[in-house]
């Protein structure tokens, strides 16, 4: 269960992202979080993982508080928490497989890192995990010749070996096409399923938000002005997420789905 307590954070810069963020999501939930450009939503979920600290109040991920991780427990507690970017972070003049199994290295002694000497038990991990987003049969091609969406699949498979109980998205479908972004939305319902992992998820798309997350969390100016299930977002809800106004009206034709 991951608990914001009050939670406020402010930047070096005097900048406050987040304020008043009072919230509690269960273990299995699939979250969406949505607003406009700048209303802290990606500063709430790095949050969740110690990308960012906070500045006051509490968070706490499965009873520990995160403020007070230190070192060595800061690397252990975010092997539990999978994070998928924008930006597929691989290695992309490297084959498929390979960009999985770097996911194991933090567990490896010192003589298998050097050699890359990856275990029987690993492999399989790493295989079964491209089997679970649905390309084991690129495991062995080059990186840099997938398609966007495949790309995704394999960070998504890189996150799955290390096996976490929650999974933090930001704007995981932003650059790639209608199509593909709807299959790794696919991958996602499945994981959060099939696997029972929480799923949180920053996204622009409010009609892939609807589609598939099971509760909206809205962000606006740094507070959360909505909080429910998906089957209460109405335009009402959705006019004091992203405001009534002009600029609302511009920044909700961009982001609006085709
Ligand atoms: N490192 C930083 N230093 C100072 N201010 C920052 C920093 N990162 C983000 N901000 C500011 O904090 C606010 C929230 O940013 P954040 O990136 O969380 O918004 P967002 O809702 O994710 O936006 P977007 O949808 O454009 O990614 C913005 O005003 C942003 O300019």
């Amino acid at each position: 269960m991951i608990e914001f307590i009050d939670v406020e954070k402010k930047y070096p810069n005097g900048m406050v992202a987040l304020q008043h963020i009072n919230l509690s999501i269960d273990d299995g939930e699939f979250v969406a979080v949505i607003g406009l450009s700048g209303a802290g939503k990606s500063t709430l979920i790095r949050c969740i993982n110690r990308m960012h600290d906070i500045s006051s109040g509490k968070l706490i991920v499965d009873e520990i508080e995160v403020a007070k991780l230190k070192g060595k427990e800061i690397r252990n507690f975010r092997r539990k928490i999978g994070m998928i970017f924008q930006s597929f972070n691989l290695v992309t003049r490297t084959s498929v497989i390979h960009n999985v199994l770097v996911s194991f290295v933090p567990e490896l002694p010192f003589w298998r890192k050097v050699l890359g000497a990856y275990t029987k038990d690993q492999k399989r991990k790493a295989l079964t995990a491209l089997d679970q987003v649905g390309i084991l049969d690129k495991a062995y091609e080059r990186v840099d010749q997938l398609s966007g969406g495949q790309q995704q699949r394999v960070a998504l498979a890189r996150t799955l070996a290390q096996n976490p109980a929650i999974m933090l998205a930001d704007e995981p479908v932003a650059s790639l096409d209608p199509v593909t972004a709807r299959q790794v939305m696919d991958d996602f319902k499945k994981i959060n399923q099939r696997m029972k992992m929480t799923v949180i998820m920053n996204i622009h798309h409010v009609e892939l938000a609807l589609e598939y997350a099971d509760r909206i969390i809205g962000i606006r100016k740094g507070e959360v002005v909505f909080d429910g299930s998906t089957k209460d977002v109405n335009q009402n809800v959705l006019d004091i997420i992203y405001g009534k106004g002009q600029q609302a009206k511009e920044g909700r034709e961009a982001l609006s789905y085709v």
